[in-house]
């Protein structure tokens, strides 16, 4: 994928895509996957909470190299502050190239112009935030580890699944952990891209990337790197290319 966002990438690679018939011929699509999945990229999460020095240190981790998607996570605080934080951020995202998601709310997503929400199973209907924000908005969904709600997200038209939490993470609590290979799995049966999340570090994140997982998201471990930002973005970009 350039560095245009989820959406490109989705289109780029659907384009030459063989019939449906042959799409779910597994042996097939592993090998037409093989040639075609474009590199596995990085999706950054904002920390839970952010200041207004966060603009510098999202620039700080766009040095560090492309960066596909970024999602605002802030949990807990009011609508209208989240709008007024996300304007300088949306806009910087937008010079970088990288695809500006809103998590949870479909209404913050409209309000504000992102280019895509995250929904997680008690966000609300893909089918709805896609009516609200279009044809062109980028609408992921959380299915933890389940092949099931990742089958219902693509029924609904999500244009990504994300499977996690992969590793412990101290971001948020979670009580599931998939296997690597349900990114396999879904990447041989389906075009739709998979995220992988959950404690997803640089040293951590090859696995991933060879089970199949198109992008992986992280937050702690780029906004706690002791080199800084940067320095993480750098190190997942390295890992990633491996
Ligand atoms: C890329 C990505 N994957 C999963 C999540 C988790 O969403 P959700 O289950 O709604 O939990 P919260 O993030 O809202 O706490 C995500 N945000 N992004
Ligand atoms: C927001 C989120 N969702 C998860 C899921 O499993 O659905 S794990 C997670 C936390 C991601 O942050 P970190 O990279 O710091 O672990
Ligand atoms: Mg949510």
């Amino acid at each position: 994928m350039t560095r245009g966002g989820l959406r490109h990438y989705i289109s780029g690679m659907t384009d030459d895509l063989p019939d449906d018939d042959l799409r779910l011929d597994p042996d097939f699509a592993h090998r037409f996957e093989a040639q075609q999945r474009p590199a596995c990229q990085l999706y950054l999460i904002s920390p839970p909470a952010i200041d207004a020095g966060f603009r510098d240190s999202l620039a700080r981790a766009f040095d560090g190299g492309p960066v596909a998607a970024f999602q605002l996570r802030l949990k807990g605080i009011d609508e209208h502050r989240i709008a007024a934080a996300a304007e300088p951020i949306q806009r910087l995202c937008a010079e970088a190239g990288c695809a500006f998601i809103v998590n949870d709310s479909m209404g913050l997503a409209k309000r504000i112009g992102a280019d895509g929400v995250h929904l997680g199973q008690e966000d609300g209907d893909p089918r709805d935030a896609r009516a609200l924000l279009g044809p062109t908005a980028q609408i992921g969904v959380t299915c933890h580890d389940s092949r099931h709600l990742a089958m219902e997200a693509g029924e609904a038209g999500a244009d990504y699944v994300a499977f996690g939490s992969f590793y412990p993470t101290t971001t948020k609590e979670v009580r599931h952990r998939p296997e690597p290979s349900i990114l396999g799995w879904w990447s041989t049966l389906f075009e739709l891209p998979s995220v992988a999340i959950g404690g997803i570090t640089p040293d951590n994140c090859g696995p991933l990337a060879a089970a199949g997982a198109d992008f992986v998201a992280a937050s702690g471990s780029v906004w706690n790197h002791p080199d800084g930002p940067d320095a993480a973005v750098r190190a997942f970009v390295a890992a990633l290319a491996r």
